[in-house]
């Protein structure tokens, strides 16, 4: 089939029947139309509907090596710089649509998928290892367009480098049974974000294993038996788009993943109880390349709006001649340039990999992965400090629809803006820094990718000095 359309990620979604544990009951009728979901599940299958504008349809889709279909260019093996390059323009496009604040996106878990399929001759010849059935399960994915969450990370529990589990059930997710029909899992996973707004949930072991049953990795879809998807609380506040004018329509929800003697059909497993493949796939695979390639690019996006939004600030109120304006400005200004050189940096110096991929430079990423999770709270701060009491003088819609307007046309009026206006930039403003969706995005871009210090010595450890 081709790239599927906004509706028809919707009636997939819907017609699930994913357990979905919201507020201390199960999520039952329409996932759709739920007050947790239905912003983020409207927002992204507005993404879905890009696919079939016919002025972006070669910007969006590719044809299909397999049906000779249009599907979406994030499942694209990239072989040339100019395939590289429509990647960006691609995942840039689908960006800009939410300001970047769509962290998982489908073309995140599409480039993934797309890199550890290219990457399956890793698992050639191994034990128990099927590299056919992750080439199998790619290309249908590709060709059904399907979505994913994924969770890659065991509970919080106890992070010290000598924990060992010893409780008689299991906490973090492991493979209790193999029976005819596939593995049998059971324990949790934390976290996923998307959590039941997706067709699939792709499931790999953290790495660091030094015991076979919890050496893994497979997808499974969303609502199979056994499988609990328990939300947090949702940060939507409501849905009129004056008052939260980003959480209304962004605020994808986290879940703890857990499986209750879950049975992963065996054409679904990649590998399992191969405890050095379990440790050396990812890092071995196009795998970061790629998944940051797409990070990278949505992080720009991001950064763009931070800058429109501020300066939107700096000019309402008139403070644009202050020195300390500038210089805040100007941090801004030298994080999306640090960005975008290092992501044309990692463009120019891609090269045709092992793998026939043409993969953006590693390092160059990472230098920017490292970077993000520290400017990210600076930026947010600086908003912050540049919108002072503005941040907090947002009364909501309702208030402008009472009698009280007049007062509020008069009082809240700014240099440049009438005071409807004002207040709209500064919920903006708002939403995007101090709101608990605000907050949750400051985590997110802090730890999605992984432990901060980890990347870090990851970079170290594998910098080539000169
Ligand atoms: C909003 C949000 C969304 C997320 N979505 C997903 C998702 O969709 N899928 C998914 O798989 N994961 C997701 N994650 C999880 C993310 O991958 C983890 O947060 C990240 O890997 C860090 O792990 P942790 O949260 O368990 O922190 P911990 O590992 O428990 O770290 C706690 C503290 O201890 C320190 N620490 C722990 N271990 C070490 C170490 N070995 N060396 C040095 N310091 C250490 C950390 O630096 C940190 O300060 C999400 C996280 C957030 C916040």
């Amino acid at each position: 089939m081709p790239a599927i359309s906004g509706n028809e990620y919707i009636e997939r979604i819907n017609q699930l029947k994913t357990t979905i544990w919201y507020n201390g009951e199960p999520l039952t009728g329409e996932i759709s139309e739920h007050a947790a979901f239905k912003g983020a599940i409207k927002s992204q299958a507005a993404l879905y509907d890009l696919q079939h504008d016919p002025e972006l349809i070669d910007v969006m889709t590719y044809t299909s090596p397999k049906t000779g279909n249009k599907i979406g260019i994030s499942y694209q093996q990239p072989k040339t710089q100019d395939d590289l390059i429509k990647r960006s323009q691609m995942i840039q496009k689908w960006a800009k649509t939410n300001h970047g604040m769509l962290g998982r996106s489908p073309d995140y878990m599409n480039s993934i998928l797309m890199a550890l399929s290219a990457s399956a001759s890793l698992l050639e010849g191994k034990e128990n290892c099927f590299p056919e059935n992750l080439i199998n399960f790619y290309e249908l994915a590709r060709e059904k367009d399907l979505s994913f969450t994924h969770t890659f990370i065991n509970p919080q529990v106890n992070r010290s480098p000598f924990y060992l589990e010893e409780t008689d059930e299991p906490i973090a997710a492991k493979i209790i049974d193999e029976i005819d029909d596939g593995l049998v899992i059971k324990g949790a996973r934390l976290l996923a974000t998307q959590g039941g707004m997706t067709d699939e949930i792709l499931v790999i072991s953290p790495g660091g294993i030094n015991d076979p049953d919890y050496a893994f990795a497979f997808s499974i879809p969303s609502d199979t038996n056994g499988l609990k998807f328990i939300c947090r609380e949702s940060f939507a506040l409501g849905d009129r788009e004056f008052n939260h004018p980003l959480s209304s329509r962004f605020e994808e929800m986290d879940a703890i993943v857990v499986f209750d003697k879950v049975v992963v059909p065996w054409d679904r497993v990649f590998f399992y109880k191969n405890i050095q493949v379990a440790n050396s796939f990812l890092s071995q695979s196009a795998f970061r390349p790629f998944a940051l390639h797409q990070v990278i690019n949505r992080q720009i996006v991001k950064l763009e709006f931070i800058a429109s939004v501020t300066e939107e600030i700096v000019q309402s109120i008139d403070i644009s001649g202050y020195g300390h304006v500038h210089e805040k400005m100007a941090e801004i200004i030298i994080a999306i340039e640090t960005m975008k050189a290092l992501l044309l940096q990692a463009e120019t110096k891609a090269a045709v990999d092992e793998f026939g991929l043409m993969r953006p430079d590693l390092t160059s990423l990472q230098v920017a992965s490292c970077t993000f999770p520290k400017i990210y709270p600076r930026l947010i701060e600086i908003i912050q400090l540049l919108g002072a009491s503005g941040m907090v003088t947002i009364p909501t819609e309702s208030d402008f629809e009472s009698s009280i307007r007049k007062d509020l046309d008069q009082y809240l009026q700014s240099a440049k803006h009438p005071a409807k206006d004002r207040v709209e930039l500064f919920r903006r403003a708002w939403d995007l820094t101090m709101s608990p969706f605000a907050t949750r995005q400051t985590q997110y871009e802090r730890f999605f990718f992984g432990n901060p210090s980890t990347i870090a010595s990851d970079l170290y450890q594998n910098y080539t000095f000169n």
